[in-house]
């Protein structure tokens, strides 16, 4: 495969006939738009490309808060859009493809919704200067989310390639859903794991056979609904939805995926992380597969797991750090059981933890002592699908000279 000899850039001599090429993903998730534009040189022709580097930029909300004026969402990528256009230079356009993947926020909404969203992000692109390939504007399917995310990871980190490999499983909490992956190393976990949970993919000369799944509905905040119990009750509108996971007096709305939710906590009832876990347990309890081995691996986490563990300075926000399952718990009672203290962060910070407690716990079936790596990036790239998803991309167009 062509990118087999992908290096990150500093461990390969400059070399003055470098060439240089551009691929530009868009991650439409269900909290916001993404673009990457990622740089790649090859140095010779005998050589293979290198990742040099990547730009990246965000917009707020994602493309299913504009379910109802699918022009409107597609103006958020045209204005993305723009910023590969000062990235890219000129003579560069027109062999640099330009590709969006939908995720969850999209998969939620009814079909004709989503794909009017994409009819309209697909006609920004065909306004491009940009290559646009066929498919290039698409909803992609969830195990594919997890598989690019642990190829980005596992690249980045240098298990790909060379000897020892020893890669290393991926946890992604969006917004509406979450994804697992890993390389099971025990005959029995392939045995014991249901085939739609399994997933062969080559890369790097290698056949990778993955565990991997996206549990749609499981994302962080769709799982602040489903606490809620907004997804039992036909029409939401008016309707009062309390936790005892949120502060006691709290009354307020909420918008997402183009619904209005009212929320407060519960004035006369109890809070605090005890009854709050009982509430949130129930979202999670016997719905997910727990694989046995998972206990004893360590995994890389990212998205909401290392913004809900920056925001409590659990971690660095720039480094990230290392957790174990436990210390989500500890500071999701820390938390609950002291409201009061964290006012001015999210109302939704004790459901928040107390939800990635219970996701890792009784979900995944995680042991309190299981390692997490919390990574946002990794030599400078965003750990992202993105990645992953760009290089299957270039591989598909052959766009290696
Ligand atoms: O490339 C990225 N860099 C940093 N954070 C990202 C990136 N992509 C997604 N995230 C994080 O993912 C979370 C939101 O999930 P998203 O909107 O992708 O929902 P979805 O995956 O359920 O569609 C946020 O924590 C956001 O910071
Ligand atoms: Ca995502």
């Amino acid at each position: 495969m062509w990118f087999q000899g992908l290096f990150p850039s500093n461990m390969c001599p400059a070399n003055a006939s470098a060439y240089t090429f551009y691929g530009i993903m868009f991650d439409a998730g269900s909290t916001g738009t993404r673009i990457h534009i990622y740089t790649f040189v090859q140095k010779n022709p005998e050589q293979l490309p290198e990742l040099e580097g990547e730009i990246f930029e965000s917009v707020k909300p994602g493309l299913s808060a504009y379910a109802s004026e699918p022009k409107k969402g597609a103006e958020t990528v045209r204005i993305l859009l723009e910023m590969a256009k000062e990235a890219v230079p000129p003579s560069h356009w027109k062999k640099t493809p330009v590709v969006l993947k939908a995720t969850a926020g999209l998969r939620l909404l009814s079909e004709q919704k989503a794909q009017a969203l994409l009819l309209e992000v697909r006609e920004v692109f065909e306004e491009s200067p940009f290559l646009v390939p066929d498919n290039s504007v698409s909803i992609m399917d969830g195990s594919y989310e997890g598989i690019l995310a642990w190829i980005t990871v596992n690249f980045l980190t240098g298990q790909l390639y060379g000897q020892n490999q020893q890669t290393v499983g991926t946890l992604d909490l969006g917004g509406a859903s979450t994804q697992i992956t890993f390389l099971p190393r025990f005959e029995e976990t392939l045995e014991q794991t249901p085939v739609d949970f399994l997933s062969s993919f080559e890369m790097f000369n290698s056949t990778y056979k993955l565990y991997t799944h996206s549990y749609l509905g499981f994302g962080l905040k769709a799982a602040r609904l489903a606490t809620l119990g907004a997804l039992e009750i036909k029409a939401v509108d008016g309707q009062m939805l309390r936790s005892s996971c949120l502060p006691k007096q709290l009354e307020a709305e909420w918008h997402f995926g183009g619904v209005k939710y009212q929320y407060g906590g519960n004035r006369e009832g109890e809070t605090g992380f005890e009854p709050c876990y009982a509430e949130v347990v129930k979202v999670v309890q016997g719905k997910l597969h727990q694989p046995d081995e998972i206990r004893r691996s360590s995994f890389y986490a990212f998205s909401y797991y290392y913004d809900r563990a920056a925001d409590t300075n659990m971690i660095d926000y720039e480094k990230g750090g290392v957790l174990e399952v436990r210390d989500f718990e500890r500071k999701a009672k820390e938390v609950c059981d002291n409201m009061d203290m964290y006012t001015s962060a999210s109302p939704f910070l004790c459901m928040d933890l107390t939800y990635i407690t219970a996701l890792l716990k009784e979900g995944f079936g995680f042991g309190d002592n299981t390692l997490l790596q919390l990574t946002k990036k990794v030599n400078n790239i965003e750990t992202s699908w993105a990645l992953g998803a760009t290089f299957h991309l270039l591989q598909s167009l052959g766009l290696t000279h």
